[in-house]
């Protein structure tokens, strides 16, 4: 009769993990995989990005390779929800020639920062950047209209003497609005707002915003012409493409009415469009009177994404070594409807999990997911590989990280939010893994702090949570069905497998994290 002993394959990476063993014994996987979320955040936090991307050099600056001279010529604007913090950084390096600013920032957040004590992310009493909030509940309104006529003045003053840091984050195409007349800002607001509630991507919805504003697509760096125009970018979109991130002010685009119009069609909004938009979009393109700049192809402007999703993971997966897990990041760009990316982590966690050669069926369902949740064949076929490895040769603990947007299909008027729900459907997919009681756990968090209209991130789950929930009479199903994520988490064991880490002040998407233990050897 098999014997199933406690013992790990012997193997040269657990061997050093035994090394430290006794601290890292004592934590949980939960406590481990929010650690690793935590190493995530902490790694994209806007003071630290800014840091990272700026060398100062007595009176010049480098920045991604290109050295400027600074000369009491430099200019900053920003926008977006980590902007504050990216500002306060900015000036605490190059402050001594810096001339003025003016940051467009979410409504309430100096506020916040204050109360919770994270004074480095604020301005200096005397700083010479002006702050303005707006854009309440992330939706554009007249303070955050102001902010953008500044910036907008702001640029136009420049001279070929001067530099403009730009600096951009997500949130920033609702917190820079300046629609073209005769669009008022109201109606350039019910279009994107209608849009993105029919279910348009963001690419989608900015490229419609760069057609309806004046600084969108690249116009605060034609405006800023004849300056150097330098923008520091944290990208909250899949792929880093700073033509969509905050709607690309800095990256010039081409509007081409007919793409804007097949938009409006897809999402049924042509025959509700206002006509001041149909008069927009119907003035020959491109929309610029001067049109003979060539923008950030003519060298004035330098676009540099300083902080991203995969930036994060690779943060994670070094905490993740240091919890004994070897990590592999299977994509910084997980889209795609939930249902289908908690199938794909569920069966990920099989095949990484199971006793035995996991049955050909599973690897090809795990491909066949691949272009419904936006991961190349190549990287699928590449952590199986490494899941394989792992669990033929006995790495021992893996640790599968990800990130990216997925989306939910919402049907019902519960609360929650897409990394709630994720993780309340990969607690499902984990049921029944012949696995001992303390794994595979799965993290799902939104790196802002903030997973839809809720207080938390994230959730963090197992293949117990089915009957935990059940003991506690809540009716998995029901909840799922309302898209009640939030409600069922608060109440399921005290809110215990909510991730809640309060406000973070970055925003690079979502990290998924799924711990996998090392698999219990049979001896016979
Ligand atoms: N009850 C719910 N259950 C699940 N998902 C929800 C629910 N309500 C809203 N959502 C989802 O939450 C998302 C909006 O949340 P959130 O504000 O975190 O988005 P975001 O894309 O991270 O915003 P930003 O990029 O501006 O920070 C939408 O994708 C929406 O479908
Ligand atoms: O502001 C925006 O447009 C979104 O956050 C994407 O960058």
């Amino acid at each position: 009769m098999a014997r199933v002993l406690s013992l790990f394959r012997a193997q040269p990476f657990l061997a050093l993990v035994g090394r430290r063993k006794s601290p890292l014994c004592k934590m949980s996987l939960d406590s481990r995989a929010r650690e690793v979320f935590a190493a995530a955040v902490e790694a994209v936090q806007p003071d630290t990005v800014v840091r990272q991307s700026i060398e100062r050099k007595e009176d010049s600056v480098i920045i991604d390779g290109h050295k400027f001279t600074l000369k009491h010529n430099l200019h900053l604007v920003g926008f977006g929800k980590a902007v504050l913090g990216m500002a306060a950084e900015a000036e605490r390096i190059l402050g001594d020639h810096l001339v003025r600013g003016v940051i467009s920032v979410p409504h309430g957040i100096q506020q916040t920062l204050q109360q919770h004590g994270r004074d480095h992310l604020l301005l200096k009493e005397n700083s010479c950047i002006k702050a303005i909030e707006g854009a309440k509940h992330n939706l554009p309104d007249a303070d955050a209209q102001k902010a953008a006529e500044r910036i907008k003045q702001l640029a136009c003053e420049l001279t070929e003497k001067d530099l403009l840091l730009v600096l951009i984050s997500g949130g920033g195409s609702a917190l820079l609005p300046a629609p073209i007349p005769p669009i008022s800002l109201q109606e350039k607001l019910d279009v994107t707002r209608t849009l993105a509630a029919a279910g348009a991507t963001i690419q989608e919805l900015n490229t419609v915003r760069r057609a309806l504003s004046f600084l969108k697509g690249g116009g605060l760096a034609h405006y800023a012409q004849p300056a150097q125009v330098i923008a520091l970018i944290l990208s909250d979109v899949i792929g880093d493409p700073v033509d969509f991130i905050a709607s690309g002010p800095t990256a010039r685009s081409e509007v081409w009415p007919e793409e804007i119009m097949s938009i409006l069609e897809r999402y049924k909004q042509l025959n509700s469009l206002p006509v001041s938009v149909k008069d927009v979009l119907s003035r020959p393109s491109p929309r610029w009177k001067d049109n003979n700049d060539e923008s950030d192809t003519s060298g004035h402007v330098l676009n540099t994404v300083i902080g991203s999703n995969s930036v994060a993971l690779q943060a994670a997966g070094r905490r993740v070594r240091e919890l004994g897990f070897r990590p592999v990041v299977l994509s910084p760009g997980v889209c795609g409807d939930v249902r289908s990316v908690s199938r794909l982590y569920g069966l990920l966690a099989h095949f990484a999990s199971s006793r035995e050669e996991p049955p050909p069926e599973v690897a090809a369902e795990v491909l066949s997911l691949g272009p419904e949740v936006g991961v190349e064949s190549w990287d699928l076929c590449r952590t199986m590989q490494v899941l394989g490895e792992g669990r033929t040769e006995g790495w021992g603990a893996t640790c599968l990280l990800a990130g990216g947007e997925p989306t939910v299909e919402l049907t019902g008027k519960g609360r929650g939010g897409r990394n709630q729900e994720l993780a309340l459907r990969v607690g499902l997919e984990l049921r029944g893994l012949e696995l001992p009681p303390s794994g595979p756990v799965f993290l799902s968090g939104g790196t802002d702090g903030q997973d839809g209209p809720t207080d938390a991130a994230g959730a963090i789950t197992d293949g117990g949570l089915f009957e935990e929930a059940q003991a506690q009479g809540l009716n998995v199903d029901d909840f799922l069905n309302n898209n009640d994520s939030f409600t069922f988490f608060s109440r399921l064991s005290s809110g215990k497998r909510l991730l809640v880490p309060g406000l973070t002040c970055t925003n690079v998407m979502d990290v998924h994290i799924l711990l996998i233990p090392a698999i219990p050897i049979e001896i016979k």
